[in-house]
């Protein structure tokens, strides 16, 4: 089943083509990797889906349903989650508190002040579960800014799993994380997924990462896509290695 579409999707700025005409079709359960060399659109396309920018052309579908004028928020409501590129984390507040927070918002009560999240009834017990499922639990109390950038980039799944997502779009969650913090990244990444159940379109530059996780990989260039196919597949496009000009895939 589809959850994710879109037809013709595009954005300009300022006359400049962003995106362009993309067409995806993205199944439920389904890890579509989205990778393309720097200022291919890739981040653009995420904020085209999430509702961070409104598209000038074209449309994207959500179980169906055109999504496309929706509000970042409703569209969360509607179980699409995503993670920024870079930190979206509050650095004095701590683990616990910045989990709870998504998931005081998540719950409705975007007027409340945070510090009476607790009183919330199942908002501390979802911010706990989300925490111990990335592994968080025992760094709780401490302030977010303290954190690895593993655990910063664990700690921005807890803040997405909070907001109960059926579709995660993780932008480059591997990003600053040092080479002994991937592996734990992307077993919880690829958890996610196999053992949940979850769609998930993941930006990454490493294609080694995605050779694990991807079902398939869409491959972006000048705004356009230029391929979408299994990893295999798509490295063996002679099309996409031209594009690349011997960039690593
Ligand atoms: N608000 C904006 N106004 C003008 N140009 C923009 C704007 N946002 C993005 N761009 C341009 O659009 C192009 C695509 O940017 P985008 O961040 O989507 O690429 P990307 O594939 O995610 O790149 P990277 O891998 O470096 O993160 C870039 O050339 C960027 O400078």
């Amino acid at each position: 089943m589809t959850v994710l579409r879109t037809r013709g999707l595009g954005w300009s700025v300022g006359g400049a083509v962003i995106v362009s005409d993309i067409d995806l079709c993205v199944a439920e359960g389904e890890f579509l990797a989205v990778i393309g060399p720097n200022g291919a659109g890739k981040t653009s396309l995420f904020n085209l889906l999430s509702g961070v920018l409104t598209a000038t052309s074209g449309s994207i579908w959500l179980d169906g349903r055109d999504v496309t004028g929706l509000a970042p928020h409703r569209r969360t409501r509607l179980g699409l989650g995503r993670t920024f590129q870079t930190a979206s984390l509050f650095p004095a507040l701590s683990v616990a508190e910045n989990v709870r927070l998504a998931a005081q918002a998540h719950a409705g009560a975007h007027l409340r002040l945070w510090s009476r999240a607790d009183r919330l009834p199942g908002v501390s017990a979802v911010a706990g579960e989300a925490i111990g499922r990335v592994g968080l639990t025992a760094r709780s109390g401490d302030p977010a800014g303290g954190l690895s950038h593993g655990d910063k980039r664990k700690l921005e799944l807890a803040v997405l799993l909070a907001q109960s997502p059926r579709i995660l779009l993780l932008d480059e969650p591997m990003a600053g994380v040092s080479a002994e913090e991937v592996p734990a990244l992307v077993e919880l990444i690829g958890e996610l997924h196999r053992a949940e159940g979850r769609t998930v379109l993941m930006v990454e530059h490493h294609m080694d990462v995605l050779l694990g996780l991807a079902d398939r990989v869409a491959v972006m260039h000048g705004g356009r896509l230029l391929a979408c196919d299994t990893p295999q597949a798509v490295m063996a496009d002679p099309t996409v290695q031209e594009s690349y000009l011997g960039e690593p895939l």
